[in-house]
């Protein structure tokens, strides 16, 4: 089974506890800033992989690429066949709540979707995507100790970036606080497998009021939002 048609890792090259990121370049990023004794496991399709070491525990961090789809083919792969126990996404995010601003954290309690990627349960009704509690706890209590700014609640997963006559802003009537396109995904397959999940965000842009991060701005906040799932995965 290993490695498969999408990651060249052998068997004993991922570590238990990933770190993923739609942009496999901000994968590097961790990895070339934070991580010591670093090895490259993956290249294919220019999806980058690392192991390496954070303050001495061994962490694996990879690009997931965009959308359900492909998250989706990563993280059970991770999962299923790499025995990964812990995936927390580090991603951005487009504010749809008012009070919901650009660099502020979002940590994703439950990720409602406008997908059909549930259909494959075969269940009589509506599946709700939610984190892993444990993983969820410890990264709210690591933003807390920080001090950083932060909202706990629901987000939608959409499949669509450029929508033609729906808005994500219709999903702020329900409380949802941001739109991004892969924690439901991601919570179904680690439901799936019995395994652990949790999607951090970084508001980038906000819906509400069209306004977006400078490039310098978008740096500084993604490494807060790196460093607490660094910390977080060194706990698991
Ligand atoms: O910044 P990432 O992790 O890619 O996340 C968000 O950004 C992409 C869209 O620009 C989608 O993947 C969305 O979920
Ligand atoms: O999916 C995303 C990510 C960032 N901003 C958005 O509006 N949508």
């Amino acid at each position: 089974m290993l490695p498969t048609a999408h990651n060249a890792a052998k068997e004993g090259e991922i570590a238990k506890t990933v770190l993923m990121a739609g942009d496999p370049l901000r994968a590097k990023f961790i990895a070339e800033n934070y991580l010591q004794d670093i090895h490259c496991y993956n290249s294919v399709r220019g999806m980058l992989g690392y192991t390496g070491l954070y303050k001495g525990k061994r962490i694996s961090v990879q690009g997931h690429g965009m959308g359900m789809p492909s998250l989706g083919i990563y993280t059970y792969e991770l999962y299923n066949f790499y025995n990964v126990e812990n995936i927390i996404r580090v991603g951005s995010a487009g504010a749809i709540k008012e009070d919901v601003k650009l660099m502020d954290i979002v940590f994703a309690m439950g990720a409602s979707t406008d997908s059909n990627y549930a259909n494959q349960y075969q269940l009589k009704g509506t599946f709700s995507p939610t984190a892993t509690y444990h993983l969820l706890e410890k990264a709210v209590a690591v933003a807390k100790e920080k001090n950083h700014k932060y909202h706990v609640g629901n987000v939608l997963t959409s499949d669509i970036f450029y929508g033609d006559s729906v808005s994500p802003l219709d999903w702020s009537k329900m409380g949802v606080l941001a739109v991004e396109m892969e924690a439901a995904a991601l919570y179904m397959n680690a439901a799936r497998a019995n395994k652990n999940a949790l999607c951090i965000l970084t508001i980038s842009d906000e819906v509400h009021s069209g306004r977006q991060l400078s490039s310098h701005d978008r740096q500084v906040s993604f490494t807060t939002m790196m460093e607490i799932a660094l910390e977080l995965a060194i706990e698991l």
